[in-house]
């Protein structure tokens, strides 16, 4: 299908292609195929393919990197109110280019497909896996306690060095990935690109190391103890009830839980 000549007739969704819905959805008095309801519900149907086309990596068929911003903002949202750890691992391919460059370009791309499928199949539904980038891989663990990262990490990374892939009948590769990891900043904000910047200092750190190694950053120092979060919501109450007219607050304790109130 191409761009200038825009298709007039129904196209089936499931091989939706992007310039094909753009082409649709550009034209300016669109006849849709079928009429009333059905019209509706075929438009809304084009409509959730293009978000599903502009969030997923064509090659693996994985989220891309759109996919996992939205999901690493989500997250964060989460454990912000929740407080429980999640971690994000950043994956990457060691000595990609060697395969490209030895095996050709279409071996490079079934390399990736085969990372894709292995580390979807060694990781559980709640937990997303996202192309992103390159030879690049991200991983959004929820509800991942500290003592847990390392373990999952090393999982995975001992799922891809065992799994060979075919590149033809007759030949077959393997690789190795390095990955680094850290976990959400409980109870405090934070930003994905924070998060991501973090991950990847390990990345790097793993890379260095020698490859094939898995680097989690230490468990940062945000944690809140059970008798810290009793402090702290007493002391928000104590604020709001000593304060008849709600105009100034009471002076904090002196045992202040300043680094968990950030
Ligand atoms: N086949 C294929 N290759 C890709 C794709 N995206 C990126 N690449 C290649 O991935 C390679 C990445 O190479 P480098 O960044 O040097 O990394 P590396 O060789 O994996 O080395 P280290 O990461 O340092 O272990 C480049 O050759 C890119 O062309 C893709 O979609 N398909």
């Amino acid at each position: 299908m191409n761009k200038t000549a825009p298709p007039s007739t129904f196209v089936d969704l499931n091989e939706l292609q992007l310039d094909t819905a753009l082409a649709l959805v550009g034209q300016p008095h669109m006849t849709l195929p079928v009429g009333g309801g059905a019209g509706t519900q075929y438009l809304q149907c084009l409509i959730d393919g293009l978000c599903d086309l502009s969030l997923t990596d064509p090659l693996t068929g994985l989220p891309n990197r759109r996919y996992m911003r939205q999901a690493l903002d989500g997250e964060i949202d989460r454990v912000s109110r929740s407080g429980e750890a999640a971690l994000l691992l950043m994956l990457d391919i060691d000595h990609f280019k060697r395969i490209n460059d030895s095996h050709g370009h279409h071996a490079g791309d079934q390399v990736l497909q085969s990372v894709a499928r292995t580390l979807q199949s060694c990781l559980r539904p709640m937990d997303t896996v996202a192309r992103y980038g390159g030879e690049e891989f991200a991983i959004i663990l929820p509800a991942c306690q500290f003592g847990f990262g390392k373990v999952v990490a090393e999982r995975v990374r001992r799922a891809i060095e065992s799994t060979p892939i075919a590149l033809s009948p007759h030949q077959s590769v393997h690789v190795t990935i390095s990955i680094g990891g850290a976990f959400t900043m409980q109870w405090i904000r934070s930003t994905a690109q924070l998060w991501i910047e973090r991950a990847d200092t390990q990345l790097y750190i793993a890379k260095d190391s020698g490859r094939n190694c898995v680097s989690i950053e230490e468990q940062p120092d945000s944690t809140v103890s059970a008798e810290e979060k009793d402090e702290l919501l007493g002391m928000l109450t104590g604020c709001f009830y000593n304060d008849a007219d709600a105009k100034t607050l009471s002076p904090a304790p002196e045992h202040s839980t300043g680094s968990a109130a950030h």
